[in-house]
């Protein structure tokens, strides 16, 4: 993973290293009046990869998903989905399956119904939907109101509406919140298998226990910086847990390594 290599999205060069990339990003930065969201960070995601976006509550996860996804503009910097911006990708819905803010249900609705109503916009029928309800163990719970569903079916409901368009990249905010331990098994099986099959995970979360388990790679994120990034393997210590990393690298200070 890159770390050091401040680019601008338009150069040449840096869009053909971009292309070999799933996710490239490079300086990116966010103020919110004042507030230094997302502080200079640059990072690279590669496919066939789990990558943990992983930091406390308030670290600058969602913020920087949320530019990557074009869904709020940076302050500078740049995030490029496989050597473009988010607007420059054809039918980036069918490339990209997202779960942000653990999915936002109209109550009535059923579980069903929500996933056939989001259907024909990611090209699929309703026979794809029953598949993806199986899928995800929502099968029993389909004809329910989402109002009723727990914080972990909704979770799953979730993460089914992100796979409607049989994405190639999934981005998920926090997906293993709420989720029972028999739930975080599952999540990680889940994610593990479509990483196996070649396609990309990027999932932010601040329960580094968990996350240590799931991901391949790390992006371990403080106060608006990338204290590191790279493979699991790499940043761990003999013996160490990734919590106890996590603190020795912010006790470290702000030192990035590759
Ligand atoms: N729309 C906004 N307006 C002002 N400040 C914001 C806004 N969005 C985020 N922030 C601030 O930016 C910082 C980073 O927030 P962000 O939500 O990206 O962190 P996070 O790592 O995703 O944390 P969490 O796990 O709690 O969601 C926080 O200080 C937050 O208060």
């Amino acid at each position: 993973m890159a770390q050091d290599a401040h680019t601008t999205q338009d150069h040449p060069q840096n869009r053909q290293d971009a292309r070999q990339q799933v996710i490239s990003v490079r300086d990116l930065r966010k103020e919110f009046r004042g507030t230094r969201a997302v502080d200079g960070v640059s990072f690279d995601v590669r496919p066939g990869r789990v990558t943990g976006f992983l930091g406390p509550n308030g670290a600058g996860k969602t913020t920087t998903l949320r530019m990557i996804l074009g869904l709020i503009r940076p302050t500078g910097g740049s995030a490029l989905l496989w050597g473009s911006p988010y607007a420059g990708l054809t039918a980036p819905t069918r490339r990209i399956g997202v779960g942000l803010d653990g999915g936002a249900f109209v109550g009535p609705r059923t579980g069903r119904g929500h996933l056939r109503c989001y259907a024909p916009a990611a090209g699929c029928g309703p026979e794809r939907v029953d598949r993806l309800l199986a899928d995800v163990g929502l099968s029993d719970a389909a004809d329910r109101p989402v109002a009723g569903y727990s914080t972990g079916m909704k979770q799953r409901l979730s993460l089914a509406s992100a796979l409607l368009g049989d994405p190639e990249l999934l981005v998920l905010d926090e997906p293993a919140n709420g989720l029972d331990p028999e739930g975080m098994l599952w999540l990680r099986e889940f994610l593990r298998d479509f990483a196996a099959s070649g396609r990309t995970v990027l999932l932010s979360s601040h329960l580094l226990g968990e996350m240590e388990q799931t991901v391949d790679d790390v992006l371990l994120m403080h106060h608006g910086r990338l204290l590191s990034s790279g493979p699991l393997d790499g940043l761990l210590e003999p013996g160490e847990r990734l919590e106890s990393a996590f603190l020795r690298l912010t006790r470290a200070g702000n030192g990035v390594r590759a």
